[in-house]
């Protein structure tokens, strides 16, 4: 058995991790804890992987001080800038893993995947990001990560910049990441959903994901953990898409 220790346990995502692992056969809740709890109660006695699902300011705290309790953890938080990334990787052992998603769900992952793959081939390309109005964080890690996909892409492919003739906006031209605009949408009844638009002269691809509800990234949470279990992705790893066969 797993024994899986759950970090933010009393929030949305992190009170449906514990369902999640208390339905799955081959995983054993050790510890459920959230604000105001000590961390250093997990250790390698009572725990083999720890899913954190806090807030974005707390999350690397969190995930340096269960570094140094020796566990390996997989991380659902967004809020992961380059530099707090290099922070993690430089507490790192040499042996443990630290798996981060910006999103769990496969139909999330495979339209962030699809994006890079069709990136080259736009000239123009905007994300536009869903979600429901309790999220703290604008945009989404979802939409950041795929923004980044695909400028790496475009990038590769030796594209310059997208045509834009926008003088003024005001901001609603959204938030500029990597060179891709990137919209943010907060609507009461939404939970988590994406668009990525693509356009040529005369014609449009349009990518869309929706999580209706957050049992969407509960098989992956749970991937995540078992494949972090068998200690065959030591280091940090960044993304889902990394454990599926793409
Ligand atoms: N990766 C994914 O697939 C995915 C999916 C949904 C949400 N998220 C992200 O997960 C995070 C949590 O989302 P949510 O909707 O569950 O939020 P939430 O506000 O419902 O839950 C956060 C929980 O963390 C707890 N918390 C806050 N500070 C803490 C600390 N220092 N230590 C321990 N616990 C602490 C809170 O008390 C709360 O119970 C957000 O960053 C969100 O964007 C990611
Ligand atoms: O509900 C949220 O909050 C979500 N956060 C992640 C993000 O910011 O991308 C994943 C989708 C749901």
């Amino acid at each position: 058995m797993i024994k899986v220790s759950v970090v933010g346990a009393k929030g949305r995502m992190g009170s449906h991790v514990v369902e999640a692992v208390n339905a799955a056969p081959d995983m054993e809740l050790a510890l459920a804890l959230d604000a105001g709890d000590d961390l250093t109660a997990i250790t390698p006695a009572n725990t083999d992987v720890v899913v954190e699902f806090t807030v974005p300011s707390a999350s690397l705290n969190n995930v340096l001080t269960l570094i140094g309790q020796s566990v390996d953890v997989v991380v659902g938080t967004t809020g992961w800038t380059p530099d707090k990334l290099a922070q993690v990787r430089g507490v790192m052992s040499a042996q443990q893993s630290v798996f981060i998603a910006p999103n769990f769900a496969i139909s999330a992952v495979l339209a962030d995947y699809f994006a890079r793959v069709a990136a080259p081939y736009f000239e123009s390309a905007e994300v536009i990001e869903m979600h429901h109005p309790d999220k703290v964080d604008a945009p989404s890690g979802t939409a950041i990560h795929t923004a980044q996909g695909i400028a790496a892409s475009r990038k590769a492919a030796g594209l310059g910049a997208m045509p834009d003739a926008t003088q003024t906006d005001g901001g609603s031209r959204g938030q500029v990441v990597d060179g891709v605009h990137v919209h943010a949408v907060r609507l009461r009844g939404l939970n988590a959903h994406e668009e990525v638009l693509f356009g040529n002269a005369g014609e449009q691809l349009v990518l869309r994901a929706d999580s209706f509800d957050r049992t969407s990234f509960m098989p992956g949470v749970l991937l995540a953990v078992r494949k972090v279990e068998t200690g065959e992705y030591p280091g940090l790893t960044v993304g889902l898409d990394n454990f599926l066969d793409l």
